[in-house]
């Protein structure tokens, strides 16, 4: 009886949250701290950002767009399920493409020609600023380094993609009309890919998460993910001295 009232409260710190309670906390990282929010994101949805900025954004998100099947490569090789490893191949697939000249790089690279760059200077990656490089080292050696829980979790800010990339597609049809059209297949594309992409990563999530512990860790790792979306683009915002 005495030890009633104190384990109610140790109990409201450790007791799991049921699975809608887990998706709401989830969805409450991403309302507070999505790179939707972030200034300069802000501004491309107004149209006031400047060409050169714009072709800075384009140059320096090729980096993280490359690396993103590195990571998943990274968590694949976690999974030792046949059906998990095959369900994850596909995002690779989808970026890599089946073949030369296919896939979500090619079209991001598409992206940047349809925006005046040249695509030889983003495959080198000479322009890409040094807060981009650490923002995409910290998330691929976050997925490196971690259980798979924490990294697919970090992949959950996907949820939030498909809404910001309709909001991108009609930003970039108004406002930057000197971008051809055809340029924003990459966005295009993602709407789906990514929708189904963060609808399965939640269902693993919420599968795995069971205990307390497991799902602040999840709460973390979106957070995180955050993070380095919102870093990557205070390095855009901030430019650099002859590198544009
Ligand atoms: O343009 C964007 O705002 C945006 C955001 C995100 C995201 O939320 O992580 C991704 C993408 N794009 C994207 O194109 C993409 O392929 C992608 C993969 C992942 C991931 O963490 O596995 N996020 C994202």
């Amino acid at each position: 009886m005495t030890t009633t009232a104190p384990r109610t409260a140790a109990d409201a710190d450790t007791a799991p949250w049921t699975p809608e309670e887990l998706t709401e906390r989830l969805r409450a990282v991403s309302a507070a701290r999505y790179h939707d929010r972030h200034p300069f994101n802000v501004r491309m949805h107004e149209g006031t950002l400047t060409r050169e900025e714009l072709r800075r954004w384009i140059t320096n998100r090729f980096h993280y767009q490359r690396h993103i099947p590195v990571k998943d490569a990274l968590i694949l090789a976690k999974f030792d399920d046949p059906a998990l490893r095959r369900g994850w191949l596909r995002r690779i697939q989808d970026h890599d493409g089946e073949r030369d000249g296919t896939g979500g790089i090619e079209r991001w690279l598409r992206l940047g020609e349809a925006a005046g760059l040249d695509r030889r200077q983003l495959l080198d990656s000479s322009q890409v600023l040094p807060g981009v490089r650490l923002a995409v080292d910290g998330y691929v050696n976050f997925c490196r380094l971690r259980p798979a829980l924490d990294a697919v979790a970090a992949s959950l800010t996907e949820l939030s993609a498909p809404d910001l990339m309709r909001t991108r597609i009609a930003a970039f049809e108004r406002h930057y009309p000197w971008i051809d059209a055809a340029g924003l297949a990459y966005f295009r594309t993602r709407v789906g890919q990514g929708g189904r992409d963060g609808r399965e990563a939640l269902g693993l999530v919420l599968a795995w998460a069971r205990t307390r512990e497991e799902q602040d860790r999840a709460v973390a790792a979106l957070t995180f993910k955050c993070d380095v979306l919102w870093s990557l683009l205070d390095a855009v915002d901030h430019g650099a001295g002859g590198v544009t």
